[in-house]
């Protein structure tokens, strides 16, 4: 009896302790820090959820933070607090304070660590990863890849990007003489795959060679990538037990081939060595020699490296050579600009011969025609500047005293949150980039003589889709790479109309409207939305005809 007493009388005090505390977390804690309007049982959650129903609601959830970001008027940083689904996240909107926890401190020095916001792609990337390690053990893995990345090596590959860029050109050549509508998203993902597969294991996956003689890791590896997709922002089909216990089915499999394959390729190497001149010269080739027992800990850590390459390097790719390809179909003296470089370069003889293209590059001048495409390097630039594929999120633990201080002047401190860079507003910012800011301007990259920051004028902390500091990316020169060799191929061998979403407004005689900054008017906005990165929602239509 006493015992019931004293837990009726103690409930009405324990709810206004509970009250008292939610009123604390919600209107107190981050006060100081811009934000929507928090409601005291939902937090933000209902207040984000309102921007959302504001536009397609499939469209990328950074997307949703650029506009919660003009409704706040461009602050540095927001919070979003989606307690208790979610650790409270610290939108950063100014590339100063970007370049804060992105660059190396003394306290920091590998930068503000991933910690575990990285925990839900750890299916398509292992428990081992580049990506998600951090400190000493992200140093030794770091140090241990970097040499099979660096430009000198890769451009030593060059023959094998250019054999995967042909399958790609076949490819566009048949949608081409077919005429009808195709999606640009399977065609670019397969040659990304293949280049990736080729470059870090030394395998061709035969990704671009159709579903029957696909190499399996393609086929499991794309059905775990579509396990993410999320067609409504933050679509929470992802966080569904069906939808996880398929996903780790997906993973376990792929394991098990990718351990496999790496075991197998070891063994051939090993078994080479001494009599083969022609070594192997792949990412996975470079980090097994001196490796004469492939121990099960470090098959694991080579294992789960090599499923994070295919994982962070072929849809990234991928989205950037779709949205590439888009923007320059709808703006007409950017298309003109970057083929006219090419001719130049290359000779108009060159604009419908991929076998020219090849020997040039192949030749001793070869090296020196890519570091002069410097329209084309602005195209990529321009791509990667609206169309982000990829962001970073780390967390900084409670009791760090992690501070950052706004432009203007005041610190603030972010311990305890899941800080995500975004690149889509921090790109965008009309302060650094002007009333062009959401316009496709190559131009912008091009030299300024007697600009002080980088060649343009503009900060080089502005523009980060590779993020910065130690932790930047480290497929970045590959990209760049492999973009440079297919627009070289293409962009003068094929005219992309885009069709559905996106598509150019025509005025009452069928004549394209062009904009105030050179871009054709479109009908209706393209977005990308989030399959793990940043991909467009249609998956490109295009029509595609040979010139
Ligand atoms: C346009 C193409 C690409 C974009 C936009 C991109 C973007 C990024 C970004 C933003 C990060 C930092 C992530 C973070 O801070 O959490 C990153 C890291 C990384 N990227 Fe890329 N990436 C691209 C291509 C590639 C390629 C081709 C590879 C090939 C293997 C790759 C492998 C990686 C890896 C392993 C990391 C982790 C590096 C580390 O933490 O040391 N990426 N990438």
């Amino acid at each position: 009896m006493l015992l019931w007493i004293a837990v009726l009388t103690s409930l009405p005090l324990l709810t206004v302790y509970l009250l008292e505390r939610t009123r604390y977390f919600r209107f107190k804690q981050y006060a100081r820090y811009p934000q929507l309007s928090p409601s005291l049982l939902w937090g933000h959650m209902k207040a984000l959820d309102a921007v959302m129903g504001q536009g397609d609601r499939r469209r990328h959830i950074d997307q949703v933070f650029l506009e919660v970001d003009e409704q706040l008027n461009h602050p540095p940083l927001f919070v979003v607090d989606l307690r208790p689904v979610l650790h409270v996240i610290c939108v950063i909107c100014s590339h100063e304070v970007a370049e804060q926890i992105s660059r190396s401190t003394k306290a920091l020095p590998y930068s503000v660590p991933k910690g575990n916001s990285m925990d839900i792609f750890m299916p398509l990337m292992g428990p081992n990863s580049l990506l998600s390690a951090d400190g000493n053990e992200w140093k030794s893995l770091r140090k241990l890849f970097n040499p099979g990345f660096a430009p000198q090596h890769l451009v030593s590959l060059l023959p094998c990007i250019l054999d995967k860029v042909q399958r790609f050109i076949d490819i566009l050549d048949q949608h081409a003489a077919s005429r009808e509508v195709v999606s640009l998203d399977k065609p670019c993902i397969n040659l990304t795959f293949d280049v990736i597969g080729a470059v870090t294991m030394d395998e061709d996956l035969r990704a671009q060679c159709g579903p029957s003689s696909q190499s399996e890791i393609v086929t499991v590896f794309r059905q775990l990538v579509e396990t993410f997709r999320a067609d409504g922002g933050t679509s929470w089909d992802q966080f569904k037990v069906r939808t996880r216990l398929h996903r780790q089915r997906l993973s376990k499999q792929l394991d098990t081939i990718l351990r496999r394959r790496v075991k197998e390729k070891h063994q051939e190497w090993q078994t080479r060595a001494s009599t083969d001149t022609k070594k192997s010269r792949s990412v996975l080739a470079l980090s097994l020699e001196g490796v004469e027992h492939l121990d099960p800990d470090t098959l694991d850590k080579v294992s789960d490296q090599i499923k994070t390459f295919l994982f962070a390097g072929h849809d990234t790719t991928s989205s950037m050579l779709q949205w590439a390809f888009y923007e320059l179909s709808r703006t007409p003296h950017a298309l003109a600009a970057v083929r006219e470089e090419l001719d130049q370069l290359f000779g108009p003889q060159s604009a419908s011969s991929t076998d020219d293209i090849r020997k040039q590059l192949l030749s001793s001048r070869g090296e020196s025609l890519l570091s002069r495409m410097s329209y084309t390097a602005a195209v990529i630039k321009e791509t990667l500047r609206l169309h982000p594929p990829a962001g970073s999120a780390r967390t900084i633990p409670v009791g760090t005293g992690f501070h950052v201080t706004l432009p203007d002047g005041q610190s603030l401190c972010l311990d305890g949150m899941i800080l995500h860079n975004c690149e889509t507003i921090i790109q965008r910012d009309e302060r650094v980039y002007g009333p062009t800011k959401d316009a496709f301007v190559p131009e912008r990259w091009l030299d300024r003589p007697g600009s002080k920051d980088d060649s343009s004028g503009i900060p080089v902390s502005a523009w980060r889709p590779f993020e910065r500091g130690p932790r930047n990316c480290i497929g970045q020169e590959l990209a760049n790479l492999e973009a440079r060799v297919v627009f070289a191929c293409t962009l003068r061998r094929y005219t992309f109309t885009k069709v559905g979403l996106g598509a150019i407004r025509r005025d009452s005689e069928g004549q394209p409207v062009l904009g105030p900054f050179g871009q054709y008017e479109v009908e209706s906005e393209l977005f990308n939305i989030m399959e793990v990165t940043g991909k467009p929602v249609d998956r490109t239509q295009m029509r595609i005809e040979r010139t």
